[in-house]
């Protein structure tokens, strides 16, 4: 059985349709990319399968379990944890404090406990700040523990993002461009990154992302989304040879690139 099961979701906001029909099978421990243009209804899917939206048609299972409209926390307690597009950290707070808010918002504190501070409040603090210790040391970020998030540069941030979604011990990681705003040096490191915590976490990860060195290096499976709707489906090489793909979103890409550069 598939971990996650998409079947003909279809999100429409007003007369707007984002998401069209979409279908998508995802086995546990695959990594799956989904890459398309502006406004083509990546970051909708994500929103869909973590409950922010609900789906205008169709079902969304998680492990067999309908999911779809569910609230965002059931979700997340469920397993499947996600990051943003755009960072979401506490700025202010310190690296440590920024993934003990993620550990104790997943663990649920007992009220009386933590008013009263008593030994059990005192145990489940003393495992939450050793969790997150180790989940800082795992995403290589030790050293910088008590620095302010927001001090941190991009990159180190960008881990941060992860390492709080990954003290939700989920079984699904949705990466919304994790490699927004990096150069190629740091996605390539972001690549070996992501592959590294997919081992060490089991993880079935799906990720959205506009750089196609780290999607092409990495996905086991792309999913060409424009307009809401599926153009193709298939291995990163299926993807680079599309004739669709290529007129559609590939040679934009290789625009922007230049663009940017
Ligand atoms: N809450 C909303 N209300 C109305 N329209 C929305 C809403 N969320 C998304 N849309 C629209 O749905 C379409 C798909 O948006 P979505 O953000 O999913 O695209 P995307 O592929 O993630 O784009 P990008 O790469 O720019 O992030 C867009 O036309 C967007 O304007």
């Amino acid at each position: 059985m598939p971990i996650l099961e998409i079947n003909n979701v279809t999100k429409e906001f007003g007369g707007l349709t984002a998401v069209s029909n979409l279908n998508l099978n995802v086995s546990e421990g695959e990594l799956i990319g989904i890459i398309g243009p502006n406004g083509a209804g990546k970051s909708t899917v994500f929103n869909l399968i973590t409950g922010i939206y609900k789906p205008t048609k169709g079902t969304i299972k998680f492990k067999g379990q309908d999911i779809g409209g569910m609230e965002p926390f059931k979700i997340s307690k469920l397993g499947i944890a996600r990051t943003f597009q755009n960072l979401r950290l506490f700025k202010n707070l310190s690296v440590l404090q920024n993934v003990k808010i993620a550990n104790q918002t997943f663990a649920g504190y007992d009220i009386l406990s933590a008013i009263f501070r008593n030994q059990k409040y005192k145990a489940q603090e003393k495992e939450i700040k050793e969790n997150a210790l180790k989940l800082l040391e795992i995403v290589g970020l030790s050293e910088f523990i008590n620095e302010k998030a927001g001090k941190l540069p991009y990159g180190f941030q960008r881990k941060l993002e992860i390492a709080r979604a990954l003290a939700m011990k989920p079984s699904i990681l949705l990466l919304d461009e994790p490699a927004a705003g990096m150069n190629p040096d740091e996605s390539l490191e972001l690549m070996e990154f992501i592959g590294k915590i997919r081992k060490d976490f089991d993880l079935t990860i799906i990720l959205i992302e506009h750089h196609m060195e780290v999607v092409m290096g990495i996905c086991e499976r792309i999913l060409v989304l424009n307009f809401g709707k599926t153009i193709v489906e298939g291995t990163p090489e299926e993807i680079q040879n599309s004739p669709e793909v290529i007129s559609s979103y590939l040679g934009e890409v290789v625009q922007d690139d230049t663009e940017n550069n």
